[in-house]
């Protein structure tokens, strides 16, 4: 008698993207979720490739000059590029070789780019994280991070991508950063064990 052949998926895992306005906490919640998964290895959380130097506190990203993002799309880093913000942002490849596994990936994503996004990554869901106004800009301004015209204009982007993608999920952390953390992390928890 054969032995039965163990069938293996080969549905990719979904592309988890955070979206929501600079300042919403995109980058502290994810942070959150993967210090909270850590002994999970079948959730990737993407490192993006930026524009931006290294600033410690801030987002672990993968800084690069402008001359170093051309050349590493030219060498066909990356499966999806986007800018925003005078910044530009790129996903690398790996992410692929992850998902074909059955596996899911969480990104930091951009809603001015989410139809791109979703016409390269089919399996990609949206992670919506909101907060009031005014808290918006309080922590904008808190986080110190920008000078008070970058942060105007993030605070007019912020009203003006307010549609444009429809949520799987919407987070709110208008309050503490452990009740929104605690909601990501049972949706990724979630969506992982399902492709388990
Ligand atoms: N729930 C929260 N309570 C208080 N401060 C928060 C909370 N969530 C995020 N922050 C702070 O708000 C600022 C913006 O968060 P950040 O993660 O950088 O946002 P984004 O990645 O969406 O631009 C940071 O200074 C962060 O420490
Ligand atoms: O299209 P939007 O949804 O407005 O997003 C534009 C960009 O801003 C955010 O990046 P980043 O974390 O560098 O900026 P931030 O920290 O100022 O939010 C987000 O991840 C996008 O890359």
């Amino acid at each position: 008698m054969q032995a039965s052949r163990k069938l293996t998926s080969t549905v990719p895992g979904p592309l988890i993207v955070v979206l929501g306005p600079s300042g919403s906490g995109k980058d502290t919640l994810m942070s959150y979720a993967r210090n909270e998964l850590a002994a999970r290895d079948d959730v990737l959380f993407v490192r993006r490739t930026i524009t931006r130097p290294a600033d410690a506190g801030s987002e672990d990203h993968l800084p690069m000059t402008d001359v170093e993002f051309d050349a590493a799309i030219d060498r066909g880093d990356f499966s999806l590029t986007w800018a925003a913000n005078g910044l530009r942002y790129g996903l690398p490849r790996t992410i692929e070789a992850h998902l074909g596994q059955g596996k899911p990936a969480v990104v930091n994503g951009s809603r001015g780019a989410w139809g791109v996004i979703r016409q390269v990554f089919p399996t990609a869901v949206a992670v919506e994280i909101r907060v009031d106004r005014s808290i918006l800009a309080q922590r904008l301004q808190s986080r110190g991070r920008e000078s008070a015209q970058e942060i105007e204009a993030r605070l007019v982007r912020a009203a003006a991508l307010e549609t444009g993608f429809e949520a799987d999920v919407v987070i709110d952390n208008s309050g503490t950063l452990e009740r929104a953390g605690l909601a990501l992390v049972g949706y990724l928890t979630q969506r992982a064990d399902v492709q388990s």
